[in-house]
């Protein structure tokens, strides 16, 4: 083995140790596009869980190019000796949506649905350390909190499915430059250097000045992100403390005692769980000066907040949605 597929097969191990039980024998389904990070994880895949791969490749119906895909898709998986399972999706972007964003929610439930049908126990994406650094410069980039500033989590679930993210730590010509040395096809997807999306012009435009200013930034933004997820999960541990004392839905007098920073967090929480949506922080401001102002049995509170409507019913906080 070279080392650069160590550098690989390294981080599943440690990924494994992570987040698997010592004796797990499932199936581990490997999200596979047939780009270069998905084909080196997939290859590091094999090598770490020989027997229990299985590659789940999503046809993006809209992209003349996804035929071509599919067929590097079926070549490589088969030059491995890997099962692999074709789901389609025909993402139509709605109104005020990215097609960029449609095609990503298409896909994860696709590859869910994919992993439910071949029992797989998780999915691994190939996403590293420059496409945290990308997720990172993004989030700064649209003044984004907490949440976004935690970056992707090497683990998580959706639409019932567990994924994870083994690569976050390696940057991407490591990757590319194994997949080069191991001879194996793999496709660049020409959307990858669209400058129409944001994305794209991050990583073509800021990512090389921000290298050229600070070599080790991709090593420096993913430990922000670290940082800023685990004081996340403080804050959620907070809210859901303070949602006890306050109540659902909140009372008024209760939320009053808090401090500003606490009523905002627990009404951040409260809000997600009711509407499914962050309020802005524009509308979080207003509604902490509504609910200070609330302090007479006569006084009303009404404000747009999360797509829905936040008012006051007796003493307490209701979320209606419009
Ligand atoms: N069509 C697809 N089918 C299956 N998995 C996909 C597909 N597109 C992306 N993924 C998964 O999502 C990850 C991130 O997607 P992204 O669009 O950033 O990557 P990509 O440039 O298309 O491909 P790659 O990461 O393989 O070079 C991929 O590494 C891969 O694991």
């Amino acid at each position: 083995m070279s080392r650069l597929s160590d550098t690989g097969a390294g981080a599943l191990t440690a990924w494994r140790s992570r987040w698997c039980p010592p004796d797990f024998s499932g199936k581990v389904g490997v999200a596979y596009s047939a780009g270069a990070d998905s084909t080196a994880l997939l290859a590091a895949a094999v090598s770490v869980w020989p027997g229990q791969v299985v590659a789940l490749h999503v046809h993006h119906g809209l992209q003349a190019a996804a035929d071509g895909f599919e067929a590097t898709a079926r070549e490589v998986a088969s030059r491995l000796n890997v099962p692999l399972q074709v789901g389609r999706t025909d993402a139509r972007h709605a109104p005020g949506q990215s097609p960029e964003d449609a095609a990503r929610q298409a896909r994860y439930l696709a590859l869910a649905g994919m992993a439910r049908e071949a029992d797989v126990s998780v999915v691994l994406l190939g996403q590293h350390a420059d496409d945290q650094a990308e997720t990172l410069l993004l989030a700064l980039s649209r003044g984004a909190g907490l949440p976004g500033l935690a970056g992707m989590p090497e683990r998580f679930v959706r639409h019932g499915a567990l994924f994870g993210r083994p690569f976050l730590g390696i940057p991407a010509a490591t990757l590319r430059d194994w997949v080069l040395e191991q001879g194996l096809a793999f496709v660049d997807d020409p959307s990858n250097t669209d400058p129409r999306f944001t994305r794209n012009r991050i990583r073509s435009l800021l990512m090389p000045a921000w290298q050229a200013c600070f070599p080790g930034f991709r090593q420096a933004l993913a430990r922000s992100a670290r940082h800023a997820a685990q004081a996340q999960v403080l804050l959620d541990e907070l809210a859901l403390e303070d949602l006890q004392t306050v109540g659902v839905p909140p009372r008024l007098s209760a939320l009053q005692a808090l401090s500003r920073a606490r009523q905002s967090n627990v009404l951040r929480h409260w809000l997600k769980q009711e509407a499914g949506a962050a309020p802005t922080e524009a509308q979080l401001s207003e509604l902490l000066d509504q609910v200070d102002a609330c302090r007479t049995r006569g006084h009303r509170l009404q404000l747009r907040a999360a797509g829905g409507r936040v008012e006051r019913a007796d003493d307490h906080l209701v979320y209606r949605t419009l």
